[in-house]
Formats: structure tokens, sequence, C-alpha cells
């Protein structure tokens, strides 16, 4: 069964198409990744498929399930978490308490436990205090769960990001352009950290400019154009699409870079 089905989406605001009968499947297995030229639809293809937008038409499957319009909390329940392109994260609370709080959806402790402390809710505590720093030491942040989100470099923030994010153990995360104002390094590093997520076995499906990283990241791309999906296929068979180049207007050097 697939990860997800994206079937005939479409999003039109007012006049305009931002999405035209986009489909595609994503596998159970990899790494796949959505590109397009600045206004192709992107992010509103992402948007509908994590319930921050209702579709005009069509339908999102996710484990074989319609969560079309579903509320994005209920999304993420189920398993399917994103990042946005702006990290949002609480930047007066520290590194770990950040990756904690992303934890919550998979914790039943209310109030009442926070205040009472019975002996499951502090059991509770403690594993999801391991599981969040696990996560931290996975991103190559370990050396600073004390240190307040707003004290880290971008770079450093982004990938807490992702650390939060995880700690929902989502099956499928949708990362919004998260190579968006990362150093050489560390975009290397971030490419690393997406294949280990997918060797997990948390499918990645990723909105991204930099092309760099999705050719070296990604197992499957899909390019969409004026809202419409153009291709799709490996980096290989992408970069070589005319019609992929003439998108992206003199991008030939742009995804040969
Ligand atoms: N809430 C909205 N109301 C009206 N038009 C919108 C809205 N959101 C997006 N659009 C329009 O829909 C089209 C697709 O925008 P979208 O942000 O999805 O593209 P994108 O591929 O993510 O772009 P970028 O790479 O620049 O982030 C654009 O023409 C945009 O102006």
């Amino acid at each position: 069964m697939n990860r997800l089905s994206v079937k005939g989406l479409t999003k039109r605001f007012g006049g305009l198409i931002a999405n035209d009968a986009v489909s595609f499947d994503v596998p159970a297995e990899g790494v796949f990744a959505i590109i397009g030229p600045n206004g192709a639809g992107k992010t509103t293809l992402f948007n509908m498929i994590s319930g921050f937008h209702e579709p005009t038409e069509g339908r999102v499957m996710f484990e074989g399930e319609d969560i079309t319009a579903m509320p994005p909390e209920l999304i993420a329940a189920r398993g399917l978490v994103r990042t946005f392109q702006l990290a949002q994260l609480f930047q007066d609370l520290t590194v770990l308490e950040n990756v904690k709080v992303g934890r919550h959806v998979r914790t039943r402790a209310g109030l009442f436990a926070a205040l009472l402390r019975p002996a499951w809710a502090r059991q509770e505590e403690t594993n999801t205090d391991r599981v969040a720093r696990e996560l931290i030491d996975f991103v190559g942040l370990g050396s600073q769960a004390e240190v307040r989100a707003s004290a880290l470099p971008y770079g450093q923030q982004r990938l807490l990001e992702i650390a939060r994010a995880l700690a929902a153990e989502p099956t499928l995360l949708l990362l919004d352009e998260p190579a968006a104002g990362l150093n050489h390094d560390e975009t290397s590093r971030l490419s690393e950290i997406i294949r280990r997520v997918s060797a997990r076995g948390t499918t990645v499906l990723l909105i991204e400019h930099d092309m760099q990283l999705v050719m070296k990241t990604a197992d499957w791309i899909v390019v969409l154009n004026f809202g419409r999906k153009i291709a799709e296929g490996t980096p290989d068979e992408v970069q070589r699409n005319p019609g992929v180049i003439e998108a992206y207007l003199g991008g030939a050097e742009m995804l040969h870079d």
C-alpha cells in the first residue's frame, strides 16, 4: 500500500488555479521531493495534504484512508507530520523542551496528570525525556539540550524543528524547504539526516529549491509548474526531461549545479 496518494487535487483561489488536478503516489519507502519554480503550487499542495487548506477538488489518501480536509491535529495524530518554511519553534524554551512539546501527540498526560503526577505519568515523562534526548542526538544537537532555541544559529534551529517533528513518531514527514537559509556544510548534514530518517522507516516528502540537496537525497521527484504536474521520475530522469529544463528557464545549469 502507498503511504500517500494524492488524487486529482485542485485548489482555486478565486480565479487563480494554484493546483490543477495533481495526482501522484508516495510509496512507504524512500525520500520523495516536490520541486518547481516559484509560485508553482508546492506549498499549496503541502497545505492540502496536511489539512491546512481544503481542496477545491480531489482526495488525499494516507495509509489507504481518506484524510481529505481533516483538521491538521487529527492528521498529525495519524502519523502525517509537517514542518514549515520558517522554523516555528518556542524560542524561549530549551532545545530539549521544544522536542518534548513535539511529543505531546503521543502521550496521554494532561493538566491533572502534570499536577498530581501519578506513577504512570512519571513513567511517561521519563520516556518522553529519553526519546527527546535520543532525537536531539540524532540531529547532532546533543550537546545543546539545555540551550534556549533562540540562542541557536538558524541552521541548528531548522534541525531542531526536524527533531521536534520526529518526536511525534510520524510515518510520513513533510519537510517544507528544509535547506532554506542553510550553508553548504549544514545542507550536507541535512541530506544525511534525511537519508537516516528514511532508513529508520519514516517516509520523507519534501519541497525544496536547493537542487543539489534534492538530486542527492531524493529517490523520486514530482515536478510542478503553474499548478500542474509536468513530470515525475528519478533524479536522473527529471534532470534530463526537456519540459522540466524549460520550466526552469535556463535552469539546465541550476539542475546540474
Ligand atoms: N491564500 C492564497 N490566496 C490567494 N492566492 C494564493 C494563496 N496561496 C497561494 N496563492 C497563489 O497560488 C499560487 C501557488 O502558490 P504556492 O505558494 O503554492 O507556490 P510555491 O510553489 O510554494 O511557491 P514558492 O516556491 O515561491 O514558495 C501562487 O500564484 C500564489 O500567489
